[in-house]
């Protein structure tokens, strides 16, 4: 668990952080979420020391991280950034294996560290070990660059604004890589970005600042139903927030038993289980329909009218 008590930041008359509290549990993937200048990248870069704060107590795992010895807390935390600072003249297995080398691990296991990772990435080790970092497109430095901060097995992954130099197919489909990798590892994730629909989408708790203050820390769910002012819902994207609420829920959560009564559902249009609200509403927008057959798999398990997309987006 990461907690900062009263966690305040000054470069000489400027307060970036300001007197900030808040608690990570390990296991969370936590969005800092702000417009440009709020503190966000200070914060994060306080939690692995690149930044030593000015006062407050700021602890990992209940041990305030000033006492710690720099390099053990390094070890421990794995940091990720938008322009992946990987070495230019080292291939990419080179690039992987510094912080594992470093640790001392023995030649094999880093061996296997690089292989592991590469797959885990979706970097095929055969055609892409060897590579040097200017053989990549964006996308596949960015891989290199999570794969390099996950390799010393951190139990802390730190990522300022990771997709942020990407078209955005690109960071789609790193977003969703990083959500089953996050699956699979399960480390502790701190993530920075001025992206809300980012924030929406990746978080399990998203944290909103402004001017150095924390405004609101809420899970995507609740921080779109209930925008703790103003500013939060203009960040929310205003009238906007229907949308990016009914993208978040289930199909699963509003559907009905199928009834027999209704001879209409039969030449509905289908849609999964697991699909959003937000899907749904697309398919019916372009079938011109008011109801949608819900499958899972192969079977009919529901059916889903319109009005009960509307009903979610109130009562969710
Ligand atoms: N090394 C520094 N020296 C002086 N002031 C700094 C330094 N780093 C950041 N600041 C100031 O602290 C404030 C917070 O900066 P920070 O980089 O944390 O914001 P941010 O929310 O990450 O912004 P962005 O999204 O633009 O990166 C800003 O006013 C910035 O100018």
């Amino acid at each position: 668990m990461i907690e900062l008590h009263q966690v305040t930041k000054r470069f000489g008359d400027t307060l970036a952080v300001d007197a900030i509290d808040l608690c990570i549990n390990q296991g969370e993937l936590c969005v800092l979420v702000g417009t440009s200048g709020c503190g966000k990248s200070t914060t994060l870069r306080m939690i692995n020391r690149l930044i030593p704060h000015t006062s407050g107590r700021l602890t990992i795992e209940g041990e305030e991280i000033s006492q710690l010895d720099e390099q053990q807390l390094r070890r421990r935390i794995g940091y990720a950034i938008q322009s992946t600072g990987l070495f230019p003249h080292w291939p990419v297995a080179r690039n992987i294996s510094l912080v594992p080398q470093l640790l001392g691990w023995p030649e094999a296991r880093v061996a296997e560290r690089v292989k592991e990772l590469l797959e885990l990435l979706n970097l095929p080790f055969a055609e892409f070990a060897h590579k040097y970092p200017s053989e990549l497109s964006g996308g596949q430095a960015q891989r290199v660059g999570v794969a390099r901060a996950l390799a010393g097995d951190p139990d802390i992954l730190l990522m300022d604004e990771p997709f942020g130099a990407l078209d955005p197919i690109t960071r789609e489909s790193l977003q969703n890589e990083l959500l089953r990798i996050q699956r699979q590892i399960h480390k502790t994730l701190v993530f920075v970005t001025h992206d809300m629909d980012e924030a929406l989408k990746l978080a399990s708790q998203i944290v909103v600042m402004d001017q150095g203050k924390i405004i609101q820390q809420a899970s995507p769910t609740e921080l779109l139903l209930n925008p703790a002012n103003d500013f939060v819902a203009q960040l929310l994207g205003g009238e906007d927030r229907g949308l990016k609420q009914a993208g978040l829920l289930r199909v699963a959560e509003r559907m009905l038993p199928i009834s027999s009564n209704n001879p209409s559902l039969d030449q509905a249009p289908v849609i999964q289980l697991q699909d959003s609200l937000r899907q749904a509403l697309s398919m019916m927008l372009w079938h011109q329909c008011l109801q949608l057959r819900v499958y899972e798999g192969e079977s009919l398990v529901g059916y889903l009218p319109l009005d009960r997309i509307i009903q979610a987006n109130r009562h969710a």
